[in-house]
């Protein structure tokens, strides 16, 4: 079965909600309409109402099958409420006066709402750059137990090719354990996506050849690894082509049961995992689907600002189907 139809099968009928901080946007207002009058999910847009009907006008977009929420006319019994709830959860690292700051952006009023149980899960970034999509999240949401980082991922897929790339989108510098912990991950996000995985660590050497504390950094997180997933397929350094191609992989990295065969592909850092994403879409033909954020409490997905309405809708049901146990 398709991806997306296994997927749109999983949440059919579990009524779930997404709140969308983005209604003024045509292609996230167009796509939460759609998602709502198919049926997927239940529908929360957040955002000025003269806008949104200004957006919905302008572009032909049915607004009956969703719920508007303007910001400015949250009763005042409701705002003091995730008021209330946002300076428990921040603990004494917010004080009233910022947390009331806070709320007058979107972003912290749909990962409020998604914290409080009034929706399953967010997305949002089509407007917003990806700091500040997700900086609530990682406050409020924060990690599930075990792990130490968020990360992000990308679905890559063209015809019947499909990859996970990883971090591509959260942390700038990870050492050696959290590219570990990004590895292990990802694999899983693999799985979920009916890969199976087999990760490569890259890197601009293969097995030694060449020498630095960047390379040292990624034989070691290779190490990790091993050690905390010992069934799963991983192996590092690589370089990308030594993971990729069997005929590079068999004169660079004889007997890697990774190389030549790699499906997940997690990056050294944030330069490389970006731009390698972006290029493997734009000169690639890949549909890059993402960024997944792996190891939330609860699903928030963030969105490039380069997505068309189509990236929205299907980020959107990747969202609600993580959000089913
Ligand atoms: C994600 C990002 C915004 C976090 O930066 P930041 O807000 O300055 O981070 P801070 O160190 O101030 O941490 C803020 C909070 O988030 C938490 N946090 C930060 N990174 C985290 C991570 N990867 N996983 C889990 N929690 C994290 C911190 O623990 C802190 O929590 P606290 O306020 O409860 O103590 C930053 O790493 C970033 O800009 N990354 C690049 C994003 C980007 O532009 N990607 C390219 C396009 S997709
Ligand atoms: C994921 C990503 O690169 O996001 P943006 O294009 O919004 O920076």
């Amino acid at each position: 079965m398709e991806l997306f139809d296994s997927l749109k099968q999983k949440i059919t009928g579990k009524n779930k909600t997404i709140v969308f901080p983005e209604g003024e946007d045509p292609r996230v207002l167009g796509a939460a309409s759609r998602l709502a009058a198919d049926g997927l999910i239940k529908v929360i847009v957040l955002g000025n109402q003269a806008d949104v009907e200004t957006t919905a006008t302008n572009h032909a977009i049915d607004l009956a099958p969703i719920t508007l929420i303007d910001p400015a006319t949250i009763p005042a019994d409701q705002h003091k409420e995730m008021l209330d709830a946002l300076v428990a959860r921040r603990k004494g690292k917010n004080t009233p006066e910022q947390a009331a700051k806070m709320l007058e952006d979107p972003n912290y009023i749909g990962t409020m709402m998604v914290y409080m149980g009034q929706a399953d899960g967010m997305v949002s970034g089509a407007v917003h750059a990806t700091g500040d999509t997700v900086r609530p999240a990682l406050q409020i949401i924060k990690t599930k137990e075990g792990v130490r980082r968020i990360s992000g991922a990308f679905i890559m897929q063209k015809g019947d090719e499909r990859y996970v790339f990883a971090d591509c989108a959260i942390n700038i510098e990870l050492d050696a354990a959290g590219m570990a912990e990004v590895a292990v991950e990802s694999a899983q996000t693999a799985k979920v996506f009916d890969i199976d995985p087999k990760v490569a660590l890259l890197s601009f050497s293969t097995k030694g050849s060449a020498k630095g504390d960047m390379v040292t950094k990624v034989q070691e997180a290779t190490k990790i690894a091993h050690e905390t997933a010992p069934d799963l397929p991983v192996d590092g350094e690589l370089q990308f082509d030594a993971a990729f191609v069997p005929s590079v992989a068999a004169q660079k990295a004889p007997g890697s049961k990774v190389a030549g065969h790699a499906n997940v592909f997690v990056f050294p850092e944030l330069q490389s995992g970006n731009i390698g994403y972006k290029i493997a879409q734009r000169f690639g033909g890949f549909e890059a689907i993402g960024p997944i954020l792996q190891g939330l409490n609860k699903p928030v997905s963030d969105l490039s600002r380069g997505c068309n309405e189509e990236d929205v809708y299907k980020v959107a049901i990747i969202t609600a189907a993580e959000s089913i146990k």
